[in-house]
């Protein structure tokens, strides 16, 4: 059985987490791809050239140490933009999410780019403020020394990076169903996505 669903949004909205549980609620395979712009990214940090960093990634870049950085993100960003590195990524996305027995990929354009005929797409969103706590607690939980203002700016800088592209724009797909998660916790964005999810899945 070929069963995508595809999960986009911006920064810290949730996609990960929805993602993930989605994956394990139906035995899904789950495929982070913003790790995959993380992963180029810290390559290039390193000193590889994007295209070549993208070009010669391989899963085991992946498991990483380092990330999650706040640098690490705002370099994926800049990387993402290059469209020789969106295309040296596109296959191996693309293989996941025809992958038999399910898949749940999410980033920024599973539902335009990479799976446009993904069974199921949502587009996770959630006011900026919440976004940006949310991804403060999370440095805070790591040890990395910033505040909610610097987050804030960098998230925003980001999201504009990622909408503003011509390379496969952050954008909903026509018939993205979006859930703000701003005042819902995790268990209930899943709740709501199971159930639509169910009402698709062939019995
Ligand atoms: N509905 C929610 N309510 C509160 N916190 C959430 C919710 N969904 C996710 N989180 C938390 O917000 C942070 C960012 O979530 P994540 O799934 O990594 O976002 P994304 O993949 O969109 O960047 C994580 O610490 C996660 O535990
Ligand atoms: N499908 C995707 C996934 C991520 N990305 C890029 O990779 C960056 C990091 O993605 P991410 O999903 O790890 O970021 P968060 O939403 O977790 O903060 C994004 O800001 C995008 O620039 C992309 O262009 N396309």
């Amino acid at each position: 059985m070929h069963f995508t669903i595809a999960i986009d949004g911006p920064a810290a909205s949730g996609k990960g987490t929805l993602a993930k549980a989605l994956a394990k609620h139906f035995g899904f395979e789950h495929l982070d791809t913003g790790l995959l712009y993380r992963a180029v990214a810290a390559r290039v940090l390193a000193g590889d050239t994007p295209e070549h960093a993208a070009q010669t990634l391989d899963t085991h870049h992946l498991t990483h140490k380092g990330m999650r950085t706040p640098e690490v993100g705002a370099e994926a960003s800049r990387v993402a933009a290059i469209p020789a590195v969106r295309a040296a990524l596109v296959d191996y996305q693309r293989k996941v999410a025809r992958r038999k027995g399910g898949a749940v990929l999410d980033g920024r354009d599973i539902g335009t780019v990479i799976a446009p005929e993904a069974e199921v797409k949502f587009f996770i969103t959630a006011s900026d403020t919440s976004r940006a706590q949310r991804r403060l607690a999370e440095f805070t939980a790591k040890g990395i020394d910033t505040d909610l203002e610097t987050v804030l700016r960098d998230m925003q800088d980001r999201d504009a990076r990622d909408s503003d592209r011509a390379a496969a724009p952050l954008r909903p797909a026509d018939d993205a169903i979006t859930i703000d998660t701003s005042d819902l916790t995790a268990e209930e964005v899943l709740a709501i996505a199971i159930e639509l999810v169910d009402e698709v899945l062939p019995k």
